[in-house]
């Protein structure tokens, strides 16, 4: 079989090698004769994927080792009886890292206290649900909107997205870009209710760039710059909006989901699908595989505020500003539209809250909860 993938995709030889020759392009470069002779297709968000790619190739699958799936034509697929495999939850913990990261970075600057400020988190899927799991741990209060599951599960717990707007002092997008149904969520956030954000709201958006008017949020904050702004997914990327570039507090490219561990089990949940699909075993594991970890562990020799103790780890684990100045860095060299896909091909490594140990002392009661709750591995030392 040949195989094309896509050169963002790590792991590909370890585990597609044996299913046949590999071609890897650039997602941009992956186009309807690249894909004619090809049996299986493996990308990531950037390439469309529909009749205008596939039409007259062999591709019999396509996998997309990404959450979301809205660069995917499914209706096309189905009807063309392509099969078809996306990467649920790969990377929902690296976003949350990254959210918690711009919330730590943001409180130290501008010097309020996470536990005195409500968040509301719109899209309580994979990513949303762990956020607001982990932000529950420290006792910083919730708001949820997400009508699909309110609907499904009959939940009264749950609020619509104005009275969110209206009550949290934190709204973080985590929804899918959708444009059909009762619940569409292209331009969710609307200029209306981006007029509606009471002065210091905190509006990030890690879901992606559609789901929020960004020429509404530019003209907003060229009136009043009185919105606090964490962009990490854009209208129209990587040619972004460059006004609104500079007015953002954390302006990343496309990154939040960008962790070594995210992207790998992305790989091999894409490889046990397609193995599915042509009902092959699948052997490889990704427990088989070890990267490296240059940082294991912190030790933290005695008792320390919890926030304090939170913040260094995060730090030391993943930083948000390194990707913003990184980011920064590229624009100034590159320009911001090759900047944009640049940074993310050249990604440094980057692992997960979860890989790093925390080493602490016994009765550190309060610490442990705070550190284990973040994400983080606490193991209490033997003296
Ligand atoms: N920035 C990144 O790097 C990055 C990484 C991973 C995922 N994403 C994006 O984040 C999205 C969410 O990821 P996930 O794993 O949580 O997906 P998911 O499918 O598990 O959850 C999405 C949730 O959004 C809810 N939802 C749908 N329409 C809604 C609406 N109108 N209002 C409120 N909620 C609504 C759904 O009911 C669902 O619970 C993905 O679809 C993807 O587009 C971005
Ligand atoms: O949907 C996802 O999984 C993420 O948005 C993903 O991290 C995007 O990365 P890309 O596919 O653009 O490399």
């Amino acid at each position: 079989m040949r195989i094309l993938v896509d050169q963002n995709v790590p792991l590909v030889e370890e585990f597609f090698g044996e299913l046949g020759e590999i071609v890897r392009l650039p997602g941009r470069e992956i186009t309807a004769e690249a894909v004619r002779d090809k049996d299986i297709l493996v990308v990531r968000s950037i390439t469309r994927v529909d009749a205008g790619l596939l039409e007259g190739s062999r591709v019999r699958f396509v996998g997309t080792c990404t959450i979301g799936t809205d660069h995917v034509d499914l209706d096309y697929l189905r009807e063309r009886q392509i099969g078809f495999a996306s990467a649920p939850g790969s990377n929902a913990e690296s976003v949350v890292d990254y959210v918690l990261s711009s919330l730590l970075m943001l409180a130290e600057e501008e010097d309020f206290v996470l536990t005195d400020r409500t968040v509301g988190i719109v899209g309580a899927g994979s990513v949303g649900d762990r956020l607001r799991r982990r932000l529950e741990e420290l006792d910083v209060t919730c708001l949820i909107c997400d009508p699909p599951r309110a609907e499904q599960e009959g939940r009264d717990d749950f609020v619509d997205i104005d009275t969110l707007i209206e009550r949290a002092d934190i709204v973080t997008l985590h929804t899918p870009l959708t444009d059909e149904g009762e619940h569409a969520t292209r331009h969710l956030i609307d200029a209306t209710r981006i007029e509606a954000m009471t002065p210091g709201t905190l509006l990030i958006n890690a879901g992606r760039g559609a789901c929020l008017d960004n020429a509404a949020l530019r003209r907003r904050l060229e009136q009043r710059a009185d919105l606090r702004t964490v962009l990490d997914v854009w209208e129209d990327e990587p040619a972004i909006d460059e006004a609104l570039y500079g007015l953002v507090d954390i302006a990343t490219p496309h990154i939040a989901g960008y962790s070594l561990d995210g992207k790998m089990r992305g790989t091999e949940l894409v490889y046990q699908a397609m193995m599915r699909h042509y009902g092959l075993p699948a052997r490889r594991k990704l427990g088989q595989i070890k990267p490296d970890n240059w940082l294991r562990k912190i030790v933290l020799s005695g008792w320390a505020p919890p926030m304090e103790a939170l913040s260094l780890c995060v730090r030391a684990c993943y930083d948000v500003r390194r990707d913003m100045l990184g980011f920064e860095r590229y624009r100034r060299r590159l320009g911001l539209a090759e900047a944009f896909d640049r940074y993310r091909a050249e990604y440094p490594v980057r692992r997960e809250f979860s890989t790093l140990r925390v080493d602490l002392k016994k009765n550190t009661g309060d610490l442990r909860d705070a550190i284990e709750g973040f994400g983080f591995k606490p193991k209490l030392a033997n003296k």
